[in-house]
């Protein structure tokens, strides 16, 4: 059995479905196939077409309470492939079961997690009183625009009655899983400096590379600040800013390289910044139009990506984790009860579509059952170990379980009222 659940999960990272093009409709194929399987009923949408979202639905014996939704996505980040100790799409078993693949992690694993825990609770004749949705769903790794974003505004999503949503988490080192709340925002920047183009022999005040140089000196020491609190630790990871230089475009070409005597006239670099939910977003503008980026100094900035941070009466987006929220004590019983731990409830330190949930005034929880795994998303070699899989599917199957068996009404947790 363990061998085709594993080869199932295996089968599912041999996908290729990495940005900038994914191979969706595979995916798309290979996940209504395992819902056939399971006899769920299935539907593939596309909000925008290309980008099939897969919609997988277990009905509950009580339809009219809210549902619980099982989220994922099945696009991955790009991959150096010569990089890697195993090709990233060959989801290689390695000797100590180690399954090395582009999305072990992030975020293929708990989308199977989630189909083999229902397998598990089908085979055990467990009816859920509460209908369940799994969505597999585009672009995550872009941004969601085409993917969560339209969903969690579609009239099929209204339809569907959501109470919660589960959606990832991140590996934790230690033997405790990790489980989040909120997550910071992401600004993408773009820094532009202008200035006269000279001769490389000239000194001269004010060219596009010196300006864009003292700007990147400022948002460096900015960076260290935030840094600092967190090496020193004050704060956690996810509760401060974080600013890191992700690219720099400057130069005039030649056919040999840049050409080495001429200063250009324009320079750019390009910022991924996060956002706790309790930064204040006006502050951090402020910041950028006067010291990062002043058109004093020919700069100018614009984003790639600018999530908000609060809502509209202005209170972070988050999600509740006291007693008010009956599904965060639920998923920590569940997960006791499956013989995990869970840690301190934690903001996540990058983005997941949870924030389009989490916006519509819905409760949100970043679970993915990875404990004693080195935190691999985005990185070389990612990889899972098979056992930890294995157990995950446990855990959800408690998981599950505990939240399709909720009898009250259970549509509380979020960061406000419903829309
Ligand atoms: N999950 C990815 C990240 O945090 C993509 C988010 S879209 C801004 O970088
Ligand atoms: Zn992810
Ligand atoms: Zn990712």
């Amino acid at each position: 059995e363990e061998s085709s659940v594993l080869s199932r999960f295996q089968q599912y990272l041999k996908i290729n479905t990495a940005q900038p093009s994914p191979r969706y409709q595979e995916a798309a194929d290979f996940l209504v196939s395992q819902g056939k399987a399971l006899s769920l009923e299935f539907q593939s949408i596309e909000l925008v077409a290309g980008k099939p979202l897969v919609l997988l639905k277990w009905e509950g014996t009580n339809p009219n309470l809210p549902s619980i939704l099982l989220y994922s996505h099945t696009d991955v980040v790009p991959s150096e492939h010569s990089k890697w100790a195993h090709h990233p799409f060959s989801a290689h078993l390695d000797s100590n079961g180690n399954i090395y693949a582009r999305g072990s992690q992030d975020m293929k694993c708990v989308g199977m997690q989630y189909l083999e825990a229902i397998r598990r609770l089908k085979a055990e004749r467990f009816r859920p009183l509460r209908s369940l949705y799994l969505a597999f769903s585009p672009d995550e790794e872009i941004g969601g625009h085409d993917g969560a974003e339209k969903f969690a505004r579609s009239e099929i999503f209204q339809g569907m009655n959501v109470g919660v949503v589960l959606d990832e988490g991140l590996a934790s080192p230690e033997d405790h899983y990790r489980v989040f709340y909120a997550e910071r925002s992401p600004w993408w920047m773009v820094i532009k400096a202008v200035g006269s183009p000279g001769h490389g022999s000239k000194l001269y005040d004010n060219s596009a590379m010196e300006n864009l140089l003292k700007s990147i000196e400022i948002i460096t020491r900015f960076r260290a600040s935030q840094f600092d609190l967190v090496k020193t630790g004050f704060k956690a990871e996810g509760d401060v800013v974080s600013v890191n230089m992700v690219f720099l475009k400057a130069g005039t070409p030649s056919p040999t390289g840049f050409v080495m005597n001429l200063q250009p006239s324009e320079a750019e670099a390009g910022f991924d910044i996060r956002l706790p939910p309790t930064a204040d977003p006006e502050s951090l503008e402020r910041r950028i139009a006067e010291e990062w980026a002043p058109s004093s100094r020919n700069m100018s900035f614009s984003f790639k990506q600018k999530a908000r941070t609060c809502d509209k009466s202005g209170k972070p987006i988050l999600t509740k984790t006291d007693p008010s929220n009956p599904w965060w004590a639920l998923l920590e019983n569940a997960v006791q009860k499956a013989g995990g731990k869970i840690g301190k409830p934690e903001v996540f330190p990058a983005a997941t579509d949870s924030r389009y949930f989490r916006e519509r005034g819905l409760p949100a929880i970043g679970f993915s059952p990875m404990a004693n795994t080195p935190v691999l998303l985005h990185d070389h070699n990612e990889f899972l170990h098979k056992d930890e899989y294995l157990k995950g599917i446990k855990i959800y199957e408690s998981i599950i379980e505990a939240y399709a068996s909720l009898d009250h009404q259970g549509r509380d947790g979020g960061s406000r009222d419903e829309l």
